[in-house]
């Protein structure tokens, strides 16, 4: 019976049950069989207001309204992760995006120095010269080109000079093993969250890609091990670059000193800020490149404010990104549509009052950060691509937690601002130098799926014609 039907102990969620058909042993969970997440989601939220799935007897309370989510992401029983990223631990190793709440506390403040302003500023230089890379190698582009994958290159490039000061040329090179690896590990610890029969451990072991998984994360450990000694022996001899930018890596390294805080933790922090930082990033330049493509007077608006702000052939600066404004309401506008973090998880270790429902101690919570952006209330025709609604009149009569493609809270995004000058730097630049079309006539035209990552299901219909 307790199979069968919803925990007693959760009874008071019955009444928001999701409308799909409930049934027995696996609750909401069997349109995971046939879905994607992404498309799972969609059909059990398909009355686009808050409700509660079931998997099996556990419920999860999935909410896109903003006074909820700004109740929940505050709350301090809301700061654990799903239960389910256990399944992710082998690639995130006891790292900041998992860990339990007690210990983040701890670890969320002293990464957070990693970025600060001032070290931002400093890695403009490097978004810019690895998007004149990307710049020269979009020439190339043909109607197979893998954009995704195009991009993917572009933000690893520069997430490895960032963050461990090591120039790979990523976007040159055809293979680099240890990228191999980081994106292999990735995949393999992604299939399994989203594949119940390797939820067992036993299971995952022996018919599970688990002895791949765990080569893919000895083999990172390996390489970054041997990166940071590089960077400390260079620290001790005087010979950190102090002049321009400092890596990610050598401030946690300092940090190690001072806290003293162990080498591996310094290693899995890097790789998972590897895993946070790349194919986000990416996946938002490709769909902002496609809607700008769409949409040729917006490029065009885009093309202006860089020439007047930057000029036609300066370099970006990090003094230049704030004048961006249009720009960044371009990329915000493409966040809303296309957030490429289509939804966050939470568990709940004790009650929290949201106002029409006390949420009961023990049950995963979902932030559908996709539906929320896609909600009529806050932004009247949803699917219509219009970065005005971004203008600051417009931002002010909207509720604060309307938008959270970062989600919001104290566990919200660490790498927010990272993000956002790496997707100005970049999109200023690859708008300095192309004319983007793309044959879609709506984004309804676009066929979204998430393994985590939104993207479209297809290639994305995108040319590039350079402008001089
Ligand atoms: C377009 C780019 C990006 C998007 C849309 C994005 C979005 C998100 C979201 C939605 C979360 C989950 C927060 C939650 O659970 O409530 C998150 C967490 C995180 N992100 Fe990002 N992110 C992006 C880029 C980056 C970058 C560039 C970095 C690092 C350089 C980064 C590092 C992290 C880390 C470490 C966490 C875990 C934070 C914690 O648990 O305290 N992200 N991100």
């Amino acid at each position: 019976f307790y199979l069968l039907k919803p925990d007693k102990k959760f009874e008071c969620l019955k009444p928001y049950t999701a409308t799909p058909a409930y049934v027995p042993l696996l609750g909401h969970s069997y349109t995971l069989i046939t879905n994607n997440i992404f498309k799972a989601i969609e059909i059990i939220t398909s009355k686009n207001k808050p409700c509660v799935m079931w998997e099996g007897p556990k419920p999860l309370y999935a909410t896109n309204d903003a006074e909820e989510l700004k109740i929940i992401l505050n709350h301090p029983n809301a700061l654990n992760k799903l239960t389910k990223f256990r399944f992710l631990e082998e690639v995130f190793q006891g790292s900041i995006i998992g860990i339990e709440a007690s210990i983040w506390r701890k670890n969320r403040k002293k990464l957070s120095k990693a970025f600060h302003q001032n070290i931002l500023d400093s890695f403009v230089y490097i978004f810019y010269e690895r998007s004149l890379i990307l710049v020269d190698i979009l020439k190339n582009v043909t109607s197979t080109t893998d954009f995704y994958d195009l991009f993917q290159k572009f933000t690893m490039d520069s997430f490895l000079v960032a963050n461990t000061g090591v120039d790979k040329q990523v976007q040159r090179e055809n293979y680099i093993e240890i990228v191999d690896y980081l994106l292999r590990g990735q995949a393999i610890a992604i299939d399994r969250f989203f594949k119940p029969h390797f939820w067992n451990d036993t299971v995952f072991k022996y018919f599970g890609r688990s002895s791949e998984l765990t080569k893919c994360v000895k083999e990172t450990t390996d390489y970054l091990s041997e990166v940071l000694n590089q960077r400390q022996h260079l620290k001790d001899n005087g010979d950190f670059n102090e002049t321009r930018m400092k890596p990610i890596m050598d401030l946690l390294l300092e940090m190690n000193e001072l806290e003293d805080i162990d080498k591996s933790y310094v290693i899995n922090e890097v790789r998972t800020f590897f895993y946070a930082a790349t194919d986000t990033s990416a996946h938002t330049v490709a769909f902002t490149c496609t809607l700008l493509g769409m949409h040729p007077e917006i490029q065009e608006k885009v093309y202006e404010e860089v020439i007047n702000v930057v000029g036609k052939d300066s370099p970006i600066t990090s003094k230049d990104l704030p004048n961006l404004k249009y720009t960044e309401m371009v990329v915000n506008e493409s966040l809303r549509l296309f957030p490429v973090v289509p939804f966050v998880g939470r568990f709940t270790t004790g009650e929290i009052d949201i106002g029409r429902l006390v949420l009961p101690k023990g049950i995963e919570i979902g932030v559908l950060i996709f539906q929320l952006h896609r909600n009529e209330k806050y932004f009247p025709d949803p699917s219509k691509f219009d970065p005005d609604r971004f203008l600051p009149e417009e931002v002010a009569k909207r509720h604060p937690y309307s938008f959270l493609p970062f989600s919001g809270g104290p566990r919200n995004c660490i790498g927010w601002k990272y993000a956002m000058m790496m997707l100005k730097t970049s999109m200023a630049t690859i708008v300095r130098n192309y004319k983007m079309h793309s044959n879609y006539k709506s984004t309804e035209e676009m066929e979204l799926e998430s393994h985590i990552i939104l993207r479209t299901s297809h290639n994305l219909d995108l040319t590039f014609t350079p402008r001089y």
